[in-house]
């Protein structure tokens, strides 16, 4: 954790660009308590707060850089930065939000706050008991493996599964460890009410540097996250737990089969979003659906459900959502005891015929991508995503 934090997290290093994930709603309950904090127990806050074992997460990230800049400075005292500055903007905001907070209520906020993360993280940083010793792969991403058959499951279901740059490089890599561990069939599924929101439109701030570095970094990051998929050896399994947007979707016309609650729904925004197709989409779509049914999900952005979808090729089987978990981890179980090498070969040589293809799609893709990474359209449907819920 401290690697994605970089040097110790502490509130000094929030005058550096602080890595937000999140621009939530800066909402602070003043304590209630009748004492108020003094500089010493402050100053020890301050120190507890490196020694943090978990990223208290970029909204608890936000609230402290807010009581922190209160308590030594009082009401926020900067000029608002400008719209693209979207870390500073966020800080800005936070702070903003305290108004007239008085220093010394701000102080003791942030003491309780240190206080209640310092014991939580005291707590969750015990092993729990009987903890599976078969997963792998982190937090949000939980690789398991039994039967012949490794699952993939996103499990930030807080965040509908919406994918973070770290969440994309443990992709790639449970991948890279399924295509050469003793499973015969790969699965990537959901936990929680969602399979999976995208792309985290956050993401463009956790990638360091400015704009340009980062749509440099942006696009190396997906052109090598779907070369995975492309180059993926073994037969690759989407259980579509629920809804899916975005890359999420994209990425299904890669995989050798696709199966859906009838609860799960199919988005492509992108064009809402001012981007542009992915996943070698631009390319898979119009193949497995027709070019006019493609063009309405990838253009216009139209929401299918499970069973339009498969209707349209791109999933291959619905299931009721109240039987869906039974009926297809059955098929999956009876799918991994066919012979390993006989599987592994089968799907190479249907997908060999395209693999260059496809490379050289997901790289025209992603060059058109880091073009609009940098458009006014992209920003502001960024802006106003994060904006509308700022105000919740
Ligand atoms: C850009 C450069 C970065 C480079 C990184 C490399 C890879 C780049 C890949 C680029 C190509 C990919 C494109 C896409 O995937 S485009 C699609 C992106 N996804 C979306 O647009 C969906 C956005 N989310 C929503 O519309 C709604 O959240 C949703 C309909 C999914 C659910 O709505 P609902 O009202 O049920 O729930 P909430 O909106 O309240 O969501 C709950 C919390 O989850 C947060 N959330 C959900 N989705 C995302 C997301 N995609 N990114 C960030 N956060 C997300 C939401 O904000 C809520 O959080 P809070 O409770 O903190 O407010």
């Amino acid at each position: 954790m401290a690697k994605m934090l970089g040097a110790r997290w502490c509130p000094s290093a929030l005058r550096s660009p602080l890595q937000v994930i999140s621009f939530p709603a800066c909402q602070l309950h003043v304590s209630r308590r009748a004492k108020n904090a003094d500089q010493k127990e402050f100053e020890n806050a301050v120190t507890q707060l490196k020694l943090l074992k978990k990223d208290p997460g970029n909204e608890m990230k936000l609230k402290l850089y807010a009581l922190y800049k209160q308590a030594n400075e009082g009401p926020c005292n900067i000029p608002k930065p400008g719209v693209l500055n979207l870390i500073n903007k966020a800080k800005w905001d936070a702070w903003n939000a305290l108004g007239n907070l008085p220093k010394e209520t701000a102080r003791q906020n942030y003491v309780d706050l240190v206080t209640s993360l310092s014991s939580s993280s005291a707590s969750s940083s015990q092993v729990k008991p009987g903890a599976d010793k078969e997963q792998q792969g982190s937090e949000n991403v939980v690789v398991t493996s039994e039967d012949g058959i490794t699952k993939i499951m996103l499990n930030r279901p807080t965040k509908k599964n919406a994918i973070t740059t770290q969440m994309y490089q443990e992709i790639i890599l449970a991948l890279k460890a399924a295509s050469k561990d003793d499973s015969t069939i790969t699965v990537l599924t959901g936990n929680g009410d969602y399979y999976c929101s995208g792309n985290d439109l956050s993401n463009f701030n956790t990638l360091p540097g400015e704009i340009e570095e980062k749509v440099k970094s942006g696009g190396i990051l997906l052109r090598d996250f779907v070369a995975c998929f492309i180059d993926f050896p073994k037969p690759l399994i989407a259980v579509v737990n629920g809804p899916a947007v975005g890359i999420s979707v994209t990425i299904l016309g890669l995989f050798d089969a696709v199966y859906a609650s009838d609860k799960a729904t199919f988005h492509t925004p992108f064009t809402h979003l001012g981007q542009s197709p992915e996943g070698c989409s631009s390319y898979t779509f119009p193949k497995i659906m027709g070019l006019a049914k493609a063009k309405e999900m990838l253009i216009f952005g139209k929401k299918l459900t499970a069973g339009e979808a498969c209707a349209q090729g791109l999933v291959t089987e619905v299931f009721p959502d109240s039987t869906f978990q039974t009926e297809v981890w059955t098929r999956l179980k009876a799918y991994s005891k066919i012979p390993p090498n006989a599987g592994r070969i089968s799907k190479q040589i249907i997908r060999n015929w395209e693999k260059e293809k496809l490379h050289a799609v997901n790289a025209e893709e992603v060059r058109v991508l880091q073009e609009r990474w940098q458009s006014e359209e992209f920003l502001n449907a960024v802006m106003n995503f994060f904006s509308k819920r700022a105000k919740l």
